[in-house]
Formats: structure tokens, C-alpha cells, sequence
């Protein structure tokens, strides 16, 4: 018997152009090759800083999400939580990675990309946002940043020493995990989902792609 191709699995075929510019962008090339731009890390890292606080209420929101849809004998909080308390680690970490990098994060302002990102994690928010719809989101922005650090730990990789230890912050097996954790997650959810969330799933997934490549070439200084 033919495994049953999954609602993620038909997404990810039809969107794989858009999904390899967002998971393999020239960013996360130059730190792979190893000529990244020094400033462009640093912008990367104050930025980012920035959304990694906007992105803890939108995870709080999935959480509420998970516990509510309740049927929840599938351990989705838990998992979920894991999220949350792996982003209070993180941002201990993008304070101290600041303070070695000379980034002052407090005079850091938002720019236009990360902004737009923020607003639209704070559109999927509200109640009236499906938990199937804000679990693709969630699933697809830690997935991305998953596999584009993964790809600068790979054997043949020229990633700087200094870069290492923020590549496997996203990179590490242990990430991987939790990311096939929210992907199973996902996956469940949309077996049993309508038309019409299944569309709208697709669209937000679209949407993270085209912010997460956005946000990538902020850092690169392309806007
Ligand atoms: C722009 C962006 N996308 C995804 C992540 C990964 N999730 C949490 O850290 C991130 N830090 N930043």
C-alpha cells in the first residue's frame, strides 16, 4: 500500500520554490560559504531579537489554542510549552550573543520587514483565528529557521567558529525533533479540518514564507 501523501507534504511540493528561498536564501548561503558580512550578522541578531519577543504571545496564543481544542489526548500543550520554555532560554541567549557581538539591543528599532512580521503574527492572535491555521504558521517559522541553520552545520559547511553556536541553536537535532513534533501536529489537525481552513492554512503558510524571506534580506541589507 502507497503511504497517503499529506495536506503538508502536497503544500510543500507545489510551494518548494518559495520554500527553498526562504529555508536556502543567499543569508544563510553566506554564512554556509562562510564570507558572511559581519554587519549584516549583527543586524540579523538585533533584529531578530526583537521578533523572537513578538513571536512569545503569538506562541502563548497556540498554547491556548491547543488546550481549548481539548480533545488534546495527543500531548499538543506539551509540546508547545517545550516551545515556550525553549524561547525564554533564547532570549537569555540573544542577550548575552548581543553583548558579545557589541549590539546594544535596547536602541535596536524595528525595521520595516520586522515590523510587518509582528503585525501579522499579531493578526493570528485573536480567537477568531483557527488553532489549525495559527499551528501551520507556528510549525512553519520555527521549521524554516530548523532547516536553514541545519544547512550551515552540514559536513562540507564553511560556517564561521564564531557562527556555530547560533547555527546550532536552530540546528541541532534536538530542534529537529520539536519541529517533526509541530509537523505531526499539523498534519493531524488538517486530516480533520474543513475546505475552507485548509485554504486559509495554505495562505497563512504562504505568508510566513514571503515574510521569513523578507526578513532575511533586511539582514542581508536588501531593502
Ligand atoms: C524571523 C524568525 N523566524 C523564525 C525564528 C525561529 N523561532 C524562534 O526563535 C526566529 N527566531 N526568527
Amino acid at each position: 500500500m502507497q503511504a497517503k501523501i499529506t495536506v503538508t507534504e502536497t503544500w510543500l511540493r507545489k510551494h518548494r520554490h518559495l520554500y527553498d528561498g526562504a529555508t536556502r536564501h543567499p543569508f544563510i548561503r553566506s554564512i554556509r560559504d562562510g564570507n558572511i558580512n559581519i554587519s549584516a550578522f549583527k543586524t540579523w541578531l538585533g533584529q531578530d531579537y526583537i521578533f523572537v519577543r513578538a513571536f512569545v504571545p503569538f506562541v502563548a496564543s497556540v498554547l491556548t489554542k491547543a488546550y481549548k481544542g481539548s480533545d488534546d489526548g495527543n500531548g499538543d500543550v506539551e509540546v508547545i510549552l517545550g516551545g515556550v520554555a525553549a524561547l525564554h532560554d533564547e532570549i537569555s541567549w540573544f542577550k548575552k550573543e548581543a553583548f558579545k557581538w557589541g549590539v546594544q539591543l535596547s536602541s535596536i528599532v524595528p525595521q520595516k520587514a520586522n515590523q510587518e512580521y509582528c503585525r501579522f503574527l499579531e493578526s493570528l492572535i485573536g480567537p477568531e483565528v483557527e488553532y489549525t491555521v495559527a499551528a501551520v504558521a507556528f510549525w512553519a517559522i520555527e521549521t524554516i529557521y530548523q532547516q536553514s541553520f541545519a544547512h550551515c552545520l552540514e559536513d562540507d559547511s564553511k560556517t564561521p567558529p564564531e557562527l556555530k553556536e547560533t547555527c546550532q541553536r536552530w540546528g541541532n537535532e534536538s530542534f529537529g525533533e520539536y519541529c517533526n513534533s509541530l509537523w505531526n501536529i499539523v498534519d493531524r489537525q488538517l486530516e480533520k479540518a474543513s475546505d475552507d481552513v485548509i485554504t486559509k492554512a495554505e495562505a497563512t503558510l504562504l505568508r510566513v514564507l514571503e515574510h521569513e524571506v523578507d526578513f532575511w534580506n533586511m539582514s542581508h541589507g536588501r531593502t
